[in-house]
């Protein structure tokens, strides 16, 4: 059984820093993390990269090759290439092994309470609607992995109740197409607003989301406000751990929760307790 955290979230809302903190604070108490860069068009890393998409397929090629941009290229990079690499003669693919082979290989490099952390490409289409990261994580599963995603949304989305709506919307997303344990986490602490705004957010009122959100609409979009509320709200989705890198407090208590949503050391904990139990008898 090994354990992963797959990191997703809008561009830009601090995914690879989250990773490169997540490992020196893993680093500093002495636990054993790896972290995986799943983005075909990252070039500079701040953690140890533990393994790379970029060995499956390259996206300068997809994009030469198929006259792509960056985004549809790294979408195809995505969703076809990893997929596709598994002896065809396509000249971007920079291995012959197919996505499940080079995933057994790597894996091998692992030991059973392994903990991966899978840093993901920005691009929301990722999550939203393209069955890639689904396809991905049944990877995992059959490899024996418990998965937890950890969406970040960047703190500066609570100034504005509007841009804090779509966040959630896509994490709703997230949430449906993946089906797994999910953690949301509100970053870039350190340049969030007011302390208190921030605490409208973290655990906000539907009702008062509501108002602000018909505040800020035409009238004409009440009953569209409405029901998007509804749906965040039957969700029970709208509830977000703030993250402040600068507090490695703050690191902690985050971890801790992705912990228990895999049940990541409840085994050693369970070992612990038999232990004690033997010596009291
Ligand atoms: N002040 C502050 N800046 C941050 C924090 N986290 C990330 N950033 C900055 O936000 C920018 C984007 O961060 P990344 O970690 O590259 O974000 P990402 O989600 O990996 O981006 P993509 O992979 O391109 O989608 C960088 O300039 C980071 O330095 C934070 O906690 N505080
Ligand atoms: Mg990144």
């Amino acid at each position: 059984m090994g354990y992963a955290q797959l990191v997703i979230g809008p561009a830009g809302s601090g995914k690879s820093t989250y990773c490169s903190s997540l490992h020196e604070h893993c680093t500093a108490i002495g636990r054993s993390i790896n972290i995986v860069n799943l983005d075909p068009a990252a070039e500079n890393f701040d953690y140890p990269v533990a393994m790379d998409i970029r060995e499956l397929v390259s996206l300068e090629d997809v994009m030469e090759e198929l006259g792509l941009g960056p985004n549809g290229g790294l979408l195809y990079c995505m969703e076809h290439g990893i997929f596709a690499c598994d002896n065809s003669n396509e000249s971007y693919c920079t291995t012959s092994e197919n996505l499940d082979e080079w995933l057994t290989e790597e894996l091998d490099n692992y030991t059973d309470d392994d903990y991966l952390v899978f840093d993901c490409p920005g691009q929301i289409e990722l999550f939203s609607h393209v069955p890639v990261l689904r396809n991905f994580v049944e990877h995992l599963q059959r490899k024996n992995f418990k998965v937890c995603v950890v969406y970040l949304l960047d703190s500066q989305f609570i100034t504005d109740v509007t841009k804090f709506i779509s966040g959630c919307i896509a994490s709703l997303s997230a949430m449906v197409q993946l089906e797994l344990p999910h953690v949301n986490i509100l970053s870039k602490m350190d340049l969030a607003p007011r302390k208190k705004d921030i605490e409208d957010f973290l655990y906000p009122e539907p009702q008062v989301l509501l108002s602000e959100l018909n505040q800020r609409m035409a009238p004409q979009f009440a009953k569209l406000n409405k029901s998007l509320i509804e749906l965040v709200d039957d969700y029970s989705m709208v509830s977000f751990l703030p993250l402040d890198l600068r507090k490695s407090s703050s690191m902690s208590y985050v971890l801790a929760q992705i912990d228990t949503c895999i049940q990541f050391g409840e085994d050693a904990d369970v070992k612990v307790k038999e232990f004690d139990q033997e010596e009291d008898d």
